[in-house]
């Protein structure tokens, strides 16, 4: 039944503003109206950024423990609050009410991390004597807000990516504009009502909700902002960073994890946290894992189990506590899964199970003897498909798992340490995870890709570095 909603107002600049014209939000699993939230226009991005420039400079002189003190309020007001975020983030997005409650125990963290860093933002002093030229003079360096950071979030985690950029933002005394997803604005929109309630001073924070190419334009173009903090897919990433100009830009892009599984790893272990690993959010996960290079002894067992566990899996509606996986975000995304599928079975690829689609939900696929020139081989899928594929060696899986222009997170299933730092050395990715599967990651940790998964890194302490810029002091001594 269509619930009656009031629409949602933006949050421009410390301000409750409403629209002139609106977008739906839709549960991907019913296509019920969750809510509506405004359709801003580019003057009203243009407003934002013009508040944002007062608004940094009000951010740059809060102290440090009052920044503290507001990021903590905040992580409070969402604990307090923590199962009416997680419901918000599992009727707008694909998460189950069980995916969303843990996103929401996260993104608390996250925010407490903002926090604690905070007061780490510190320089260090400089021997200048260390030159010729600097005898008789002494100095060191701090670090400085950059002044307006722009934001652009995806639908996959819509709590607890936008804390990852706000937290460290205002931890660092700057100014954030929020574009979140376009299909998944509601929890960056009670992010913002958090630190609302925690006493955020006006003009600090902006959660500007719309349609990504009209207003995103706008703010990844403008002077005055200087940075522009981007999670996303690839192509809307170079799309970005082709017009940001000369300001920073972060960019967390897709992947096409791989995982490798040695004679001598814990089967039972590896299975499940990788069958955990590619089904999470449906797959919707950049870290999720997509291919699975096992080596030959075991390769038969491996598959026999990973397949019995996938068909364990509950698939449905999300707010209930017994489903284990959700739909895709939208109809269209799950029929372009289905499309990959199909281009592979096509192909000569053999399907162990899975392969059913219905509306937004695509069942949990596992296919083998996938050929390497599929789409899905090399892409990133982005839904609840993975490729087992048998290995003579190390040698083997991790030349495959290379082979591929992503890199963001792998992982290795192996008890010989010798085995393990070679994967650490030669696997072309940002994080590999020993016994563990691609998808792990604690918000402390840095994180972030290499090749086509990203620029710079995030997790709190290294976004806030990417946020400020050092200036150096030198005095001369009399
Ligand atoms: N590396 C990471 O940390 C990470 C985390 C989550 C998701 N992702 C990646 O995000 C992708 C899925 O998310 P998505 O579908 O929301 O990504 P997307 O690129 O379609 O959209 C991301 C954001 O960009 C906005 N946008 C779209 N076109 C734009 C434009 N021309 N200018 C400015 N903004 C624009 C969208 O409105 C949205 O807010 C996947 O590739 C996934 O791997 C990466
Ligand atoms: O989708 C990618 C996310 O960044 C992974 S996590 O939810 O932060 O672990």
């Amino acid at each position: 039944m269509a619930t009656h909603v009031e629409g949602r107002k933006m949050f421009l600049a410390g301000e409750w503003i409403d629209g002139k014209q609106w977008i739906d939000v839709t549960d991907p699993q019913d296509g019920s109206l969750v809510d509506r939230v405004p359709a801003a226009t580019k003057e009203d991005m243009e407003t934002c950024i013009e508040a944002a420039k007062s608004g940094a400079q009000v951010a740059a002189r809060m102290p440090v423990v009052e920044r503290m003190q507001i990021i903590g309020k905040a992580a409070d007001y969402i604990e307090t609050n923590a199962e009416h975020y997680a419901r918000t983030i599992s009727k707008e997005s694909s998460k189950t009410i069980r995916e969303a409650r843990k996103e929401v125990g996260r993104a608390v963290e996250t925010l407490r991390l903002s926090a604690e860093e905070a007061r780490r933002i510190t320089g260090e002093t400089i021997p200048f004597d260390q030159s010729p030229g600097g005898i008789g003079k002494v100095g060191y360096y701090r670090r400085f807000p950059l002044g307006i950071i722009g934001a652009i979030t995806p639908f996959n985690d819509p709590l607890n990516l936008v804390a990852h950029k706000v937290g460290p933002a205002i931890a660092s005394g700057n100014a954030i504009i929020v574009k979140p997803a376009t299909v998944t604005p509601l929890s960056a929109l009670l992010l913002a009502q958090a630190f609302s309630h925690a006493g955020l001073p006006e003009k600090i924070l902006s959660v500007i909700t719309g349609r990504g190419g009209e207003i995103g334009d706008v703010l990844v173009e403008h002077p005055a902002v200087r940075m522009i903090s981007f999670t996303g897919g690839v192509e809307t990433g170079l799309a970005i960073t082709k017009k940001a100009g000369l300001k920073k830009v972060g960019m967390e892009l897709g992947s096409n994890s791989p995982v490798i599984v040695l004679q001598d790893a814990d089967l039972e272990d590896a299975v499940a946290s990788s069958v955990s690993g590619a089904f999470w959010a449906a797959g919707q996960n950049c870290l999720g894992v997509q291919r699975v290079y096992i080596e030959d002894p075991v390769f038969d067992l491996f598959k026999e189990r990973f397949v019995e566990q996938t068909e364990r899996y509950i698939v449905g509606d999300k707010q209930s506590e017994m489903t284990d996986m959700g739909p895709l975000i939208t109809k269209k995304e799950a029929k372009r899964v289905e499309g990959l599928v199909q281009e592979a079975l096509d192909k000569g690829a053999t399907l162990e199970t899975g392969g059913e689609r219905d509306g937004a939900f695509y069942s949990p696929t596992v296919l083998t003897d996938v050929p390497a020139d599929c789409t899905l081989a090399a892409e990133e899928i982005f839904g609840p498909v993975v490729l087992l594929y048998r290995v003579a060696g190390l040698d083997e899986a991790i030349e495959r798992a290379n082979a591929v222009d992503y890199g963001l997170q792998a992982g290795i299933f192996t008890k010989n340490l010798d085995h393990a730092h070679r994967a650490i050395e030669e696997l072309e990715v940002g994080g590999v995870m020993i016994n563990d599967s691609s998808d792990f990651r604690i918000d402390a940790m840095p994180f972030g890709g290499v090749k086509q998964s990203g620029l710079g890194r995030e997790g709190v302490k290294f976004a806030i570095q990417e946020m400020t810029d050092t200036k150096v002091v030198c005095f001369k001594l009399g």
